[in-house]
């Protein structure tokens, strides 16, 4: 395992203490969530099943023998854990690189605890090097691009991209994230937007972050 790997690893055993038995629990996306799921798989506890966020994670979580419920049957979630692809020193968030922050900001409004693991190199002072994703309504795509545009930003569509719910991702360079709340309030009333990937308004709760000297964990 690389170093890196090793360091999801490493998040993903320390995030596996806030797993609440006898509840269901929700699960995020991404390369970290699956080393996280690896744990689930090893230690096996006794949750009543998972809410994912994702395609890719529920078919993982299934081969591990998991039971996979919706959102709607489970209702609301002691715990959310997931990864993120840029944090804020106040736990704000970028996800969607991998294009399923639309089920995640899901879960993670109707969840008491939200658990993020990261990596040092996520950790930013500002929002904004990693592109911001944002999923859109194909027929609304280019006039939400111009009005991006208006805000200052680079947007590119995702190729040959589709999210799990079938909708095209824009990824968008140079916004100044410096106030992301008011940034994602912003994006959030373009017609056409159905999730823009900031995690601001509903930040994380408890964040893990692994680097090369260990595991520190940070709570909002
Ligand atoms: O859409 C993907 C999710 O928001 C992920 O949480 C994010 O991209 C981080 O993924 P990874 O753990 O692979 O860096």
């Amino acid at each position: 395992m690389s170093n890196n790997e090793q360091q999801k690893r490493a998040a993903a055993e320390a995030a596996y203490e806030y797993v609440v038995e006898g509840e269901y629990l929700g699960v995020g996306t991404g390369s970290t969530v699956n080393h996280f799921i690896d744990v689930l798989a090893e230690r096996r506890p006794a949750i009543k099943g998972c809410v994912s966020s994702s395609e890719a994670t529920t078919a993982r979580l299934k081969r591990a023998g998991f039971d996979v419920e919706t959102l709607n049957f489970a209702g609301d979630l002691s715990v959310y854990v997931d990864g993120a692809d840029e944090v804020s020193p106040q736990l704000a968030l970028i996800k969607g690189g991998g294009g399923a922050m639309t089920r995640e900001k899901i879960i993670a409004q109707v969840s008491d605890t939200f658990v993020c693991m990261v990596d040092t190199s996520k950790q930013v002072d500002v929002l904004g090097a990693f592109p911001l994703p944002i999923e859109v309504i194909e027929m609304g795509r280019s006039a939400v691009a111009r009005a991006l545009v208006k805000m200052g930003g680079l947007p590119e569509l995702r190729e040959d991209f589709r999210s799990d719910n079938g909708h095209p991702i824009i990824d968008v360079y140079n916004l100044d994230l410096t106030d992301p709340k008011a940034v994602e309030a912003r994006i959030n009333a373009i017609p056409g937007v159905v999730t823009v990937g900031l995690f601001a308004q509903r930040p994380a709760d408890v964040l893990i972050v692994a680097g090369a000297d260990g595991v520190t964990t940070k709570k909002r």
